[in-house]
């Protein structure tokens, strides 16, 4: 397990990271989300040694960072790292021998990831010639070439399109699956709300929520429903505890102060008129970071 633990960074006079603390768990998919600038490359270029810490530390298993585990971590760089004219199977076995492994294997693990993430076609194509999407493929081979045993990845699906998307979740899936904790950042909430096993969010250089998405879900849900009746429902607004906060015509959305009260709303509601529907409404993680974020 990685663990972020009270670090603190500052530009000039401008501190862009206050006490930030979180871990990234074995076999974990962690999504890092925040708005522009709120410090999530920084605090990536801390974990992975590229950028200093003011003050905390990083930990690894519980032991402080070394420059031999962080090798093998694998990193995709918010400025990719990628030689443009050279092939694309030859940086890749570079890169794994880079990390210490034979010839043999880093080619064996150059062409199955080439494979797994689409590109063994352009295999012997310089990374200039490919369109953006595909260097982007590229570079995430490039982050796992080595069998990292914890991969930080900056904005990794950032430029592709919804298949490739597709493609990169299944490998970062299966790295995860293997044991591996995968740091990721992203504007791409659905995308980060479909992957994620864990959330980190992040704004003003301070870490406003961490956890697992579903526990963030259940904390956040405001005790809000659905509801559809055969009339204008208007009239809820009348029930004690209810606010409408949306209203179209037989359906509204409500909030019940108490969340305990539910049934009784429902009851109440019932013996007025009947009920279509009365749902809980989940909250997507665009509702939950625009509450916590902004
Ligand atoms: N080398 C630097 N020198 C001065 N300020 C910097 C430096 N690197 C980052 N910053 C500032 O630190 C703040 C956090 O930047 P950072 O790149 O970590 O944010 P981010 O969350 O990754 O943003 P984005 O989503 O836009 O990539 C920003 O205000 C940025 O301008």
């Amino acid at each position: 397990m990685l663990r972020v633990a009270s670090v603190s960074r500052t530009f000039g006079d401008r501190r862009v990271l206050h006490d930030i603390s979180f871990a990234i768990e074995a076999g974990r998919m962690t999504g890092f989300v925040g708005a522009n600038g709120a410090g999530k490359t920084t605090s990536m270029r801390i974990i992975l040694g590229v950028l200093a810490a003011d003050s905390g530390e990083v930990t690894w298993d519980g032991a402080p960072l070394t420059r031999t585990t962080r090798r093998s971590f694998g990193y995709m760089p918010e400025e990719r790292g990628l030689y443009p004219k050279m092939k694309i199977r030859e940086q890749l076995v570079y890169l794994g021998r880079l990390h210490g492994m034979s010839a043999p294997a880093a080619r064996r693990s150059s062409d199955d990831l080439l494979e797994q993430v689409g590109l063994t076609e352009r295999a012997g194509d310089t990374l200039d010639t490919l369109s953006l999407g595909n260097q982007q493929r590229a570079q995430i081979a490039a982050a796992l070439v080595h069998d990292p045993v914890m991969l930080v990845l900056d904005e990794p699906f950032s430029g592709l399109d919804p298949l490739a998307v597709d493609v990169i979740v299944r490998v970062l899936r299966d790295r995860a699956a293997r044991g591996v904790p995968v740091l990721f950042s992203s504007h791409q909430l659905d995308v980060v709300e479909r992957l994620c096993d864990d959330l980190v969010i992040i704004a003003d250089g301070t870490i406003r929520a961490a956890g697992s998405r579903d526990s963030l879900r259940r904390q956040h849900a405001s005790p809000r429903y659905e509801l559809v009746v055969d009339t204008d429902a208007g009239w809820v607004r009348d029930l004690p505890g209810v606010t409408i906060v949306d209203l179209d015509g037989a359906r509204a959305v409500i909030d019940i102060h108490s969340p305990s009260d539910d049934q009784e709303v429902l009851r109440r509601v019932l013996e007025r008129e009947p009920v279509r529907a009365f749902r809980p409404i989940v909250p997507s993680l665009a509702e939950i970071f625009r509450e916590i974020a902004q």
